[in-house]
């Protein structure tokens, strides 16, 4: 994982990346680039069909001809209209198809990193590359593409055209284009590295405004309100000035060499002027000329300022597959086993685990009995938590291993094992939703009596009677329009609905007073007669109803069996 603070500019060989989400959609691609060579075709016919009008219909007064060659150029304009709509419509849907499957990939990707990685990653970066950097390649998929594509097959048209109807000529028409393309490459050199640093500066912006969002509360009760907006604006003024630079060099890469392009016109008219005075040309065959030299500058132009486009998707490329490029650590081994249910007892080897350089786990041998409750205690840092984190395999240790009913859960499908251990954070994470909603996220069928039964068996039910609209009560963003203690227990209600076969309580109590903290142990072993229940806790009333108890102290474990004399 390369610094957030420096996105990669992935190399052309990036949009060969593409290939494979390009691939479902290459009959509808082809069908597009049939249509769009049906456009160009039409567009080019538009100045031949100019020279056939002045030179067979005007010079020879034939109103016959003219009436003809009108009717036809009418009707080649109408058809271009009607091809280009189509093309430009076709095109849209296909790359807008294309790119949700590189967003819901993405999606799918980041839900198997490990919180790790959430810790370490700028949540506003990841924001911004999910948002800002997918839409840029989608506009660039559904504007350039195309674009590149009609203007190039409209360039090589011009160009085959020129030289039929007069090489030398042709030869003056492309005088200036080497001057062109050198000033073309070497602006949009610059190009690429001005945006690169915008989308640093944009990323700094974002991750300042969430960081800011998120601890509202902070900055509310320590005054730093307008210390938070000189910092935003130190960085909206780093991506401000970023963003002109960039803009600036944008309309040079375009820009000038069209100029240069421009010029080399002056020299098309004092040429095939003179030839026609000298009687080496019809006047017919200059208007056509000047048209598609007219015309070659178009395409070039837009071929040209395609590529900031080009540029800017370039960079967002290289940040969109730094992502994909991040391994999960962990993986479902090739050939995992299916794990049925999991009452059974976990069986710790010499588990190691490390952070960085610090042993926070060592060698630690442990049984925990099938059906029991087991208490963690230990001080704060001891690595409680880690220990619960490698038994649903949000880590892998570094050595040893962990066996639940004698298989390493390595071995089990991932989808299993967290289906029969579940784990209950010490921070609970609310959606924005109701709390009915929310005992039953992600499930499907569930009736409202069985999201009851958990809410009741989690203790909530008093709560719940209380409140107007019952289960219905929304529990506004990240469920702070919630209590500490019953967010806490609407994610323990969460857990209890899915009568996992171990569950993992990391501190479920510790923002309940003592009478409710009695009340939820209690029902917590009535609502899961059967399952291994695992409580990570500060709180000797709560260790004292455990079967057993664990005390994780400078790396290592020590097993007492009763939870009376542990206390
Ligand atoms: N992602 C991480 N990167 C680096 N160090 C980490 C990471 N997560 C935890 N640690 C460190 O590992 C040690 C154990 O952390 P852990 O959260 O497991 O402790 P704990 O016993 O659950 O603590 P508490 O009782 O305060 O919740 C701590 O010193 C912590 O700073």
């Amino acid at each position: 994982m390369t610094d957030p603070q420096s996105p990669p500019v992935a190399d052309w060989g990036t949009y060969r990346r593409l290939a494979p989400f390009l691939r479902p959609y290459r009959g509808a691609l082809l069908l597009v680039l049939l249509i769009s060579l049906l456009s160009t075709a039409l567009g080019l016919a538009q100045p031949y069909l100019s020279k056939l009008m002045i030179d067979e219909a005007l010079l020879r007064r034939d109103m016959g001809a003219l009436v003809r060659i009108a009717a036809i150029m009418i009707g080649v304009t109408v058809a271009g209209f009607g091809v280009n709509i189509l093309a430009s419509y076709r095109y849209v849907a296909v790359s807008a198809a294309m790119l949700y499957d590189i967003r819901a990939a993405l999606l799918r990707h980041l839900q198997s990193l490990s919180p790790r990685f959430y810790g370490s990653f700028r949540l506003g970066d990841l924001v911004s590359r999910m948002n800002s950097d997918v839409s840029d390649v989608q506009r660039i998929a559904s504007d350039t593409l195309l674009s590149v594509v009609s203007n190039l097959l409209f360039f090589v048209g011009c160009v085959a055209m020129m030289l039929w109807l007069d090489w030398r000529m042709f030869l003056v028409s492309v005088v200036l284009v080497p001057a062109s393309l050198a000033t073309f490459a070497h602006y949009q050199r610059r190009l690429t590295a001005l945006t690169r640093e915008m989308r640093e500066r944009s990323a700094d912006l974002g991750s300042l405004l969430v960081d800011t969002v998120m601890g509202m509360r902070v900055v509310a009760s320590l005054r730093a309100g307008e210390h938070e907006v000189r910092r935003f604006k130190a960085r909206n003024d780093a991506f401000v000035g970023a963003m002109l630079r960039m803009q600036l060099a944008s309309f040079m890469t375009g820009a000038l060499p069209g100029t240069l392009m421009t010029a080399a016109t002056s020299a098309v008219i004092l040429y095939g002027g003179w030839r026609i005075i000298e009687g080496g040309m019809s006047i017919g065959t200059l208007v056509a000329f000047m048209t598609y030299h007219m015309r070659l500058l178009s395409p070039i132009q837009t071929l040209m300022g395609l590529t900031s486009g080009l540029a800017s998707a370039r960079v967002s490329l290289g940040r969109i597959f730094e992502l994909f490029d991040t391994r999960p650590e962990v993986e479902e081994r090739l050939g995992a086993l299916p794990l049925a249910r999991a009452d059974a007892p976990i069986r710790f080897e010499k588990v190691s685990m490390r952070y960085d350089r610090e042993a926070v786990l060592r060698e630690i041998d442990l049984e925990i009995a099938s059906g029991s409750l087991c208490a963690i205690l230990g001080p704060s840092g001891a690595g409680k938590s880690t220990l619960a984190d490698l038994m649903v395999r949000y880590l892998d240790p570094d050595a040893g291993r962990i066996l639940i009913g004698g298989v390493d859960i390595r071995d089990c499908r991932l989808d299993d094992l967290r289906r029969e251990v579940i784990l209950v954070d010490q921070a609970p994470f609310l959606f924005n939703d109701s709390i009915a909603a929310n005992i039953a996220f992600a499930m499907e069928d569930v009736s409202p009596a069985a999201i009851e039964a958990a809410a009741h068996a989690a203790g909530l039910d008093g709560f719940i009677a209380r409140l107007p609209h019952g289960l219905a009560t929304r529990t506004g963003e990240r469920g702070l329009a919630l209590s500490a203690g019953e967010r806490q227990r609407v994610v323990l209600a969460r857990a209890l609905l899915r009568s996992p076969s171990v569950l993992i309580l990391d501190e479920p109590t510790s923002a309940l007073d003592g009478d409710t903290e009695q009340l939820v142990a209690g029902r917590l072993r009535a609502a899961l007669p059967h399952a291994t229940i695992i409580v990570i806790t500060h709180k000797p009333a709560l260790a004292r109803l455990a079967d057993s108890v664990v005390t994780l102290e400078e790396g290592r474990a020590r097993m007492t069996r009763q939870a009376a004399r542990a206390a």
